[in-house]
């Protein structure tokens, strides 16, 4: 069975008892580490939510933080659309090919905007835990390397061959994020708003001290382990792409400290661990991140797409 026909066979199940007005979504949403709450800010009805479990070929997420649900309701009351609550990822043992299917599902189901949303460490020594950086473009490390969603036999159901990539981060739809920011900021708002490139990583380890200097060189500001597979595949199949990481943490660029005795000498065995352990990332503070920024970006989501299409 091919990706286009298992797409289509998820679409059947997905739409045959769906109320009318949301069976034909816009947009899709991807909410990514801690941002599962951007489902709640669709009302209450029409809505629908299916557990991943449940979706014919849907990938299942294993990650704290990634629920595994596809909410069907009307952003902003107006907008229909679908959100992915949690993903699914390469790191877990999936196929690049399956963790892109839900953006297969979503050419399928009619969608023709995708916004991603993601944590992801801060490798811009500008950037600070809390800020929020619109991608406009990435680097994809794994892709580079063959491990990319479009490998083998090229689907022309929905794409062709051999995509651009230059023009994959929508311009107007950018320009929309920076007017909803100016308008959601006030001067009491810490966090800012960047823009950047994304650098993926495979994971699941964090970088190591030299990787992050080089994904910084290379001329990375964010670093992630998610989104990029699903920006090619979307752009692949010709939908919109924006997308938004949220800085959970800063990535860890200082050289690793040299350990002759002149350079430890003096040091005691907790001062010795308070110099490799400075900076070391962890799951946990991404995901309180995430839910300590929650609101903002949610709202920076919904105030976009209503600019970009609440007018439809
Ligand atoms: N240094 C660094 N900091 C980060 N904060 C979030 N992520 C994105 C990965 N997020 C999860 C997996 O989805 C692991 O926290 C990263 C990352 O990849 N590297």
């Amino acid at each position: 069975m091919s990706t286009f026909e298992k797409a289509t066979e998820a679409v059947a199940f997905l739409t045959k008892d769906l109320p009318e007005a949301l069976k034909k979504p816009q947009v899709a949403i991807v909410c990514g580490s801690g941002l599962g709450g951007l489902a709640e800010t669709v009302q209450a009805e029409p809505r629908a939510e299916f557990d991943y479990t449940s979706i014919p070929h849907f990938p299942r997420p294993t990650v704290a933080g990634h629920a595994g649900k596809l909410v069907f309701g009307l952003l902003g009351q107006k907008i229909p659309a679908v959100l992915m609550v949690g993903r699914a990822h390469y790191f877990e043992g999936h196929s690049m090919e399956h963790i892109t299917f839900p953006t297969r599902v979503f050419k399928r189901l009619g969608v023709d905007t995708v916004v991603l949303t993601n944590a992801a460490g801060g490798l811009n020594s500008d950037y600070n835990v809390g800020d929020i950086t619109l991608l406009n473009d990435h680097i994809f490390l794994a892709g580079f390397a063959g491990v990319h969603p479009l490998r083998g036999p090229n689907d022309e159901d929905f794409g062709v061959r051999f995509p651009p990539l230059s023009d994959a981060y929508d311009l107007e739809l950018r320009r929309y994020v920076h007017q909803a920011w100016k308008e959601i900021a006030t001067p009491q708002t810490s966090r800012k708003l960047h823009e950047g490139v994304y650098a993926y990583v495979g994971g699941p380890t964090y970088e190591t001290r030299a990787e992050s200097r080089m994904l910084r060189m290379m001329g990375a500001d964010v670093v992630g382990m998610s989104t990029v597979p699903e920006i090619v595949t979307a752009r692949h199949c010709g939908l919109r792409v924006l997308a938004m990481s949220l800085v959970t943490n800063n990535a860890v660029l200082a050289p690793v400290t040299r350990g002759d005795e002149e350079t430890l000498q003096g040091k005691d065995a907790g001062e010795l661990n308070d110099l490799i352990e400075e900076g070391k990332a962890g799951h946990e503070e991404v995901l309180e991140a995430g839910r300590a920024a929650a609101v903002d970006m949610q709202k920076l989501v919904v105030q976009t797409l209503l600019k970009a299409f609440g007018n439809a």
